[in-house]
């Protein structure tokens, strides 16, 4: 039984070596002649060295062997449906909502090959742009690890819990948690039958708590509940290791002679971490009208322009609602943002049918969405005493100020696409009328 151990902060410089081996982290500097028990020193940075100091991150850590010690990269052989082609469809504007995505039948699948891009914009060789994708797997990662040259990777699992080894050590995530994986960061998911979840994808910048503003010093994602894993490894040769990368966008794949998860000691404030959204305090038991869904945001990865996010990840907890005069689901809108939703467990409050947990919804830029017809009526005619939105429901957001293309995964071959969609809005009918009461 592997025992997860973590350590708490968000951004912080964190320390954890193995305990049965004390000081394999040198004390006082980062590169010394010869390193304690013959570890090499290994530096893996997640900005430029120049960074200001408070954008700066890195870490260092002392292992069995460096990273550099693989065979030269070849195109994967296994079929991927991972694609950065933005433009192999034509533009859609369309509303979009996918029925639960299905999860492999047949064979093995693992969560590399299990990888399957929906929408996204941009590029990451400019380092700038999203990528949204779904894993659909069923089976454990064996001698094989991966690490994203793009960008950082936000999963999100839906079904089945993943088990993750790091080269920092080993993550434990259930559905209703989520972990962020940063560019560059090597690891091997196992997962203990069927399993599917969401993943966003950023080229630009790392994941940040928001600003609180006014809200004040605590709330919403408060830093002491992030957990990144404590030291772990093995020492275990292996013919025929797979180091997979996806650089540019395509997969690659080096063989190596051992696991690369070796680091035995590891300092520094570049690390992967996990996040429960049972931790998150949710503010919005308002006295009147809706609050924009930026209340609820968990993390967010900021653009240049002040204010505008690249992407943020938002998510919608069971809490009270309690609003006076007030039509309290969200409110019909076109936003200057993309919307692309999920739902990891229960129903969602403005569409209480055919959004369906492991499924999707899409609103693209100035496309105009809301509640639908049976929610509307609903809502408008309930009687507003406090209302518990219900626990065992979580609905999530990735909401980016990029324009996102659907791939023709996302459009045709997965055929999940409910082309009725648009129906759940046509019956709302025309209430105006010339006197009011
Ligand atoms: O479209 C959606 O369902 C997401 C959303 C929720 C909300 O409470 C307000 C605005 C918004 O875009
Ligand atoms: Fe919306």
């Amino acid at each position: 039984m592997v025992e997860y151990k973590y350590l708490t902060g968000f951004g912080s410089h964190f320390s954890s070596e193995h305990p049965n081996y004390p000081n394999a982290l040198p004390e006082g500097q980062n590169s010394p002649q010869k390193c304690a028990y013959g570890l090499y020193a290994e530096q893996l940075s997640g900005t430029a060295f120049t960074a200001p100091r408070t954008e700066n991150s890195r870490s260092w850590l002392y292992r069995i062997r460096p990273s550099v010690v693989h065979k030269p990269f070849k195109s994967v052989t296994f079929t991927n449906q991972l694609t950065i082609n933005w433009t192999e469809q034509h533009p859609n504007p369309n509303q979009m909502r996918w029925n639960p995505f299905d999860l492999p039948t047949s064979g093995k699948v693992d969560f590399v090959e299990g990888l399957h891009t929906i929408c996204g914009a941009g590029d990451p060789k400019c380092r700038h742009g999203i990528a949204i994708h779904v894993y659909l797997c069923n089976s454990s990662m064996e001698d094989r690890a991966f690490y994203n040259s793009d960008g950082d990777f936000l999963i999100v699992p839906q079904e089945g819990s993943l088990d993750i080894t790091t080269e920092f050590g080993k993550l434990f995530v259930a559905p209703n948690e989520i972990c962020v994986i940063q560019q560059g960061m090597r690891f091997s998911v196992n997962v203990n039958g069927p399993s599917r979840g969401y993943i966003l994808e950023v080229y630009d910048n790392h994941f940040k708590l928001p600003d609180l503003g006014p809200i004040g010093a605590n709330g919403l994602a408060n830093p002491r509940d992030f957990k990144t894993p404590v030291a772990w490894f093995e020492d275990r040769d292996v013919e025929g290791f797979q180091m997979i990368s996806k650089f540019q966008g395509a997969l690659f794949v080096a063989e190596m002679n051992h696991s690369p998860f070796d680091v035995v000691a590891w300092h520094g404030n570049y690390v992967p971490y996990k996040y429960n959204l049972a931790n998150f305090m949710v503010i919005n038991s308002v006295s009147f009208d809706h609050c924009d869904p930026s209340i609820f945001t968990v993390l967010t990865c900021p653009s240049h322009r002040y204010g505008t996010a690249i992407a943020d990840f938002v998510v919608f907890p069971p809490r009270w609602s309690v609003q006076e005069n007030t039509f309290r689901p969200p409110y019909y809108h076109r936003n200057c943002m993309s919307e692309f939703m999920g739902l990891i467990f229960g129903k969602y409050e403005a569409k209480e049918g055919g959004f369906l947990p492991g499924g999707a919804s899409l609103h693209s830029m100035m496309t105009p969405h809301g509640p639908d017809h049976q929610c509307f009526e609903g809502a408008s005619n309930a009687e507003l005493s406090p209302q518990r939105i219900a626990d065992g429901t979580q609905a999530f957001m990735f909401e980016s100020s990029l324009s996102m293309a659907v791939t023709k995964w996302g459009e045709e071959t997965c055929q999940k696409l409910d082309a009725k969609y648009y129906e759940c809005w046509q019956k709302l009918e025309k209430h105006f009328t010339l006197t009011d009461k």
